[in-house]
């Protein structure tokens, strides 16, 4: 079977969130099972510099007024179709932001684009390859469904993986003439309070809607979650499956991890003390043996970024250390620098993005907290189970789906592999703080919460499958 899979980012290429590294990881994984992906991408400068020389397959005379000429490449085992149109992506600045930290005033433009490429491979553009499905991820890849439908060539079977419903591509409805598309389509499929919402089109005219864990497809119909969305996702409620996110179990292996001081594995757990050793210079912290937790996070409200620094003294006060990596709210950097500066030896905070440095916290740090107000999937929490890190995790979303609390039932089963706590609170936080520190201290139930992490399936394998399942029920074999 051929997938076109379309995406905004992919690691290794390219990465701000976790939607990189799900769109990097799942062709691997599904070419095991027999599944042929190529991954549509836009030509960002980070993309072109590491795929080098390209092949040329087709030029693109007028995607939306653009020019664009597709590239060919394979860059670690990913088969690649690099959108080149240098006036839209090749850009100081991020995917999405440019230098100063703004939205490229654009981006509407940017990503219709790169669906309109999509589409067009879709419906038969390229001469030697074919897809039978094409895999949409989140709003800016979600025009491929909407062009399908409104396009005379007949659309192929799609599916939409929505990663985070709170990012919906919306934008003023003056932007309508520019995608070319008829004027009911507004009506039809895109229309969100008069203005334009990419997300929306594609829960509409998608084939299949995913999200990335059973709990958070529950959740996206609840107004609390749907962020506006519920009532369209309900709509849509008979074609909507949770798949939970699995991890690249090569590149995140502790016992083969260059980018971490001393490998381990779950018999020899002992040796992590070697990267604890490293994680605590680094971040200056005192030599003793309180547990050291970390948090490896976009810096934001969605994250419980405000909750974490609001608990901070307290974490201190109750024997803890803490080291932050991210990047996000200024108001949220400027909060975690100054609890920092405010317990030397105690907190340290590094601001920016680290991939490696992301590594060592998950080897070396005991505990890794997620305060998730909400949370489709989370990886770090995956990595943390892999790396004997335990998850400290709101119990939400795919948070809820992949941890299970150390309660005393749990800990009798020998079945335990982190912490929930469920009000996203000060109070909350705190107590879960407070339960993680008396676990700590006993080290037998510890070790035995960290192995049991460790031994968690946290690989693609059956959640390709799942995947897998569903591709052939749209194709009608399944
Ligand atoms: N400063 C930093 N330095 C280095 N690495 C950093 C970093 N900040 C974050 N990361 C890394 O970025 C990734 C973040 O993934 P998440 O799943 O936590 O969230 P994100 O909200 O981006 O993704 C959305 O999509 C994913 C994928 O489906 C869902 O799991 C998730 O719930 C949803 O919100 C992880 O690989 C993490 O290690």
């Amino acid at each position: 079977m051929n997938v076109l899979s379309v995406t905004s980012e992919v690691y290794p290429l390219i990465k701000t969130g976790g939607l990189a590294d799900v769109a990097g990881a799942l062709p691997l994984a599904l070419d095991v099972l027999g599944i042929n992906t190529r991954t549509l991408l836009p030509g960002y400068p980070a993309v072109m510099d590491k795929i080098g020389p390209a092949n040329p397959l087709m030029h693109f005379p007028d995607l939306l007024g653009e020019a664009a000429t597709l590239l060919a490449a394979t860059y670690e085992g990913l088969d690649l179709l690099v959108l080149d149109a240098p006036d839209l992506y090749r850009r100081a600045g991020g995917p999405y932001l440019d230098p100063t930290g703004q939205d490229y005033v654009d981006n509407w433009k940017r990503f219709a684009v790169l669906s309109m490429a999509g589409a067009q491979i879709a419906q038969g553009a390229l001469a030697d390859w074919q897809p039978d499905l094409v895999h949409v991820h989140d709003w800016q890849a979600a025009l491929v469904p909407v062009f399908m439908r409104y396009s005379e060539k007949p659309e192929i079977p799609s599916l939409l993986t929505i990663h985070n419903i709170a990012f919906q591509g919306q934008f003023a409805a003056n932007i309508l003439p520019e995608l070319n598309l008829p004027g009911h389509a507004y009506w039809e499929a895109l229309e969100y309070h008069g203005t334009v919402s990419y997300l929306k089109g594609a829960i509409v005219t998608a084939h299949a809607i995913s999200t990335v864990s059973p709990s958070y497809a529950e959740e996206i119909l609840d107004p609390a979650y749907g962020m506006g969305l519920e009532g369209v996702v309900a709509s849509r409620a008979d074609s909507l499956h949770g798949i939970v996110n699995g991890i690249d179990i090569e590149a995140w292996n502790p016992a083969k991890d260059a980018l971490i001081t001393a490998s381990y594995g779950v018999t020899t757990l002992k040796k992590r003390s070697l990267n604890r050793e490293s994680l605590t210079k680094h971040f200056g912290l005192d030599h003793d043996n309180s547990p050291i937790f970390c948090v490896i996070s976009r810096l934001t409200w969605q994250k419980g970024m405000d909750v974490l620094a609001e608990i901070i003294d307290d974490l201190v006060a109750e024997g803890g250390k803490l080291v932050v990596l991210g990047s996000g709210e200024p108001g949220l950097e400027w909060a975690l620098k100054t609890a920092a500066n405010r317990h030397p030896g105690r907190v340290g905070v590094q601001l920016g993005y680290n991939e490696p440095l992301s590594h060592l916290m998950q080897a070396g740090s005991d505990a890794i907290i997620i305060p998730s107000r909400f949370e489709p999937c989370g990886l770090t929490q995956l990595y943390g189970l892999r790396y004997g890190c335990v998850p400290v995790v709101a119990r939400t979303g795919g948070l809820n789906d992949t941890i299970i609390d150390a309660n005393a039932a749990a800990l009798n089963a020998k079945a335990a592999t982190g912490i929930q706590f469920a009000a996203v609170t000060a109070e909350g936080l705190r107590q879960a703080v407070r339960r993680t520190i008396r676990l700590f201290k006993d080290t037998k139930t510890w070790n035995q919460i960290q192995k049991q992490g460790m031994k968690a399936d946290v690989s693609w394998e059956t959640s390709a499958q799942a995947y897998v399942h569903l591709y052939h029920r749209l194709l009608g074999k399944g």
